[in-house]
């Protein structure tokens, strides 16, 4: 947007402020209000005796934005101040929030109004960019602050301790917000690539509903973010003096599972109609849990659906420009966690239904390392390995071990490179020189967070393969020029939020019994053709992020198309659009009525949530 068109829509917003109607007297509307601050009528602050308490000047939403932004950029130096700055505008006012983090996403080549006036127009996209801040790499900093940045008094969300687990329910009534709609939980022993980091994890569940709202269009005030207090084996948290959870080791698995069964019992107790999606838990745990409980109860783990739908997305975008034949693909990847596993088993998933290939064909193009080297049949540790890793055993080294980077990727010779390892730095020079001197168009996904445990950065991928890279990394890189050409590289942010808040609203708009594979992995395929035509020229592998909310509510339509042909989908409306019983999958053709489709997609856009005053 220009500043003039700008300038047109505050004015255009002032006029409409001091025309807005009146408002009743009732306390909770008492209290949005106020929190409107300088947002609030004449008329408001009559009726509502707020005469003198919030500053004279009646203010539109976007200018109050513009001073925000403004704030922000004076920040930029010090971005632990810049997320305590916008969490304390997220509990104050939510509806200028989420307009600020929506308008905000990624603002590219484009200086607003106040900049104009104030600021030199060297104001870099990347500091302008709110989910940087929001979400990562912002939030791993200030999960690891968390407990020298709360605030006592604030509800950053609902803390279930081990030590409550006979209590769960009157704990669970605690809660001071409206029945929730989803719930992102984590019990912060794996946040980001940042290890074990306790209750000071409740930051991810936090960032994470933000996009649910700002991405998905979830109504905040029905979000839950929930921290379980299983204790922690992080010994910075035991010797901090602040750390805000219980300091304990953590509980053994079958504590761990009897706890987690405990809090989804009552979780649904009291809201049985409740997403629950789990992030961030030990990769073995997340790998349990979900095969444990997707069937029982309306839930996913992130790490592994959402990233692995999230990772397809990209790559099937990636096959496309590599001009090499799917089943001709050889997968390197680095790390063997849930993500990495997840990613795998996603991809494979594709190869089998996309390419035609039979499981072991498709097997038989992957190779995962660990931090021990190649996973094989015949490691000496291999009678320990976890279940999860054992779906993708090689079983043709011959006795061959193989553990560094460089000497699997001479053995393998990959035309795909994955890292999540969460190894900082570990896609070396070589590592890339290798790839581009054995590929024509070597795709390398440093997808680790936050930034300083990403494998490579975008500026060293496009320099080592000399600009023929196809990227895409979890945390965003600000782009590069093109070695040769001096053409503006953009990368591309492999990174689950593209899914996850689609996939949840689309399956809580569905009200749907589960959430199947079909859901999981139609969201990825309806990403992957969300590139827009100027997009696609530019050789991109994810839409821009600033398209998020429009590219969501198609997502968020095919997911729940799918839950009808799954016949998973309860909600009547969306029945009675098809014409359909709760339980009776829908045929394929008549999912595929374009009429019907469009209806749908105006259905899911007019639930989504739009701040305002
Ligand atoms: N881009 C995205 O959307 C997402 C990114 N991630 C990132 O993925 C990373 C890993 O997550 P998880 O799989 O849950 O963690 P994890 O800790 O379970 O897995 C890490 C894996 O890396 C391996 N590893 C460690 N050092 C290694 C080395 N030097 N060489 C080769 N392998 C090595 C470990 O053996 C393990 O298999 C994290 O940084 C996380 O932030 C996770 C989910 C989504
Ligand atoms: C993005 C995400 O879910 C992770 O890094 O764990
Ligand atoms: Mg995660």
């Amino acid at each position: 947007m220009t500043g003039e068109s700008i300038l047109k829509k505050i004015v255009k917003g002032a006029e409409a402020i001091l025309n807005r109607g009146t408002a009743s007297a009732n306390s909770s509307e008492h209290v949005e209000i106020l929190h409107h601050g300088t947002g609030a009528t004449p008329i408001e602050r009559e009726k509502q005796h707020l005469k003198g308490i919030v500053p004279p000047a009646v203010e539109t939403i976007d200018l109050q934005m513009q001073r925000c932004l403004f704030r922000l950029d004076a920040l930029k130096e010090n971005p632990l101040e810049q997320y305590t700055y916008l969490d304390r505008i997220r509990n104050d006012n939510p509806n200028l929030f989420y307009h600020l983090v929506m308008n905000n996403l990624k603002v590219v080549g484009e200086v607003t109004l106040v900049f104009q006036l104030h600021v030199a127009n060297d104001f870099a996209p990347f500091h302008k960019a709110t989910v940087s801040v929001i979400y990562t790499p912002t939030v791993g900093l200030a999960c690891q602050e968390f407990s020298h940045v709360y605030t006592p008094g604030t509800v950053p969300g609902l803390f279930l301790s081990l030590a409550d687990q006979a209590n769960l329910d009157s704990v669970i009534s605690n809660w001071p917000g409206q029945d929730p709609d989803i719930c992102v939980m984590t019990d912060g022993s794996r946040i980001l690539g940042l290890g074990d980091l306790g209750v000071n994890g409740m930051g991810i569940p936090m960032g994470k509903l933000s996009l649910y709202v700002a991405a998905g269009g979830f109504n905040p005030k029905k979000t839950l973010p929930i921290t379980l207090d299983l204790g922690t084996n992080n010994s910075k948290n035991i010797d901090d003096p602040f750390y805000l959870g219980s300091k304990q080791p953590r509980a053994d698995d079958k504590t761990f599972h009897s706890f987690i069964d405990a809090v989804m019992v009552a979780l649904t107790k009291r809201w049985p109609s409740l997403l629950v999606q789990f992030e961030d838990f030990s990769s073995e745990h997340a790998f349990e849990t979900l095969d444990r409980l997707r069937d029982k109860y309306f839930m996913f783990n992130d790490d592994i659906q959402g990233t692995g739908a999230v990772i397809l997305s990209g790559f099937i975008n990636a096959l496309n420009l590599s001009g090499v034949p799917l089943k001709d693909h050889r997968i390197l990847f680095v790390g063997a966690g849930s993500a990495g596993v997840g990613v795998a088993s996603q991809l494979m998933e594709h190869f089998k239904r996309a390419g035609g290939l039979s499981h072991e064909d498709a097997k038989n193009l992957f190779w995962l390392l660990d931090s021990k080297g190649v996973v094989t049949s015949d490691r000496s540790d291999a009678s320990r390995y976890p279940q999860h890793k054992t779906l993708f055993l090689r079983e043709d080294m011959e006795g061959k071990q193989i553990s560094s980077l460089v000497e699997a990727i001479d053995v393998v010779k990959p035309t795909a490179l994955i890292g999540l390892s969460a190894v900082g730095g570990a896609f070396t020079e070589e590592v890339l020189r290798k790839m581009s001197e054995n590929n024509a168009k070597p795709i390398v996904f440093p997808l680790s967070n936050p930034l300083t445990n990403a494998e490579c950065t975008f500026a060293d991928a496009v320099k080592y393969t000399n600009g023929s890279v196809l990227f895409a990394s979890g945390t965003a890189f600000p782009a590069q020029n093109h070695p040769v050409t001096g053409q503006l590289l953009e990368p591309g942010q492999g990174n689950n939020m593209y899914i996850f808040p689609a996939l949840g609203f689309g399956a809580a708009l569905a009200k749907a019994s589960k959430v199947t594979d079909n859901m999981v992995y139609d969201c990825s395929v309806s990403l992957s053709k969300q590139l827009n035509e100027e997009e696609s020229a530019l050789g991109f592998l994810y839409p821009r992020i600033d398209r998020i909310r429009d590219i969501s509510a198609h997502l968020a339509r095919d997911v729940i198309l799918t839950a009808l042909t799954d016949g998973v989908a309860r909600e009547p409306q969306v029945l009675s659009m098809y014409g359909v019983r709760a339980g009776v999958p829908l045929s394929a053709e008549e999912a595929g009525d374009a009429a019907k489709s469009e209806a749908l997609l105006h259905w899911v856009q007019g639930k989504m949530f739009i701040p305002h005053y």
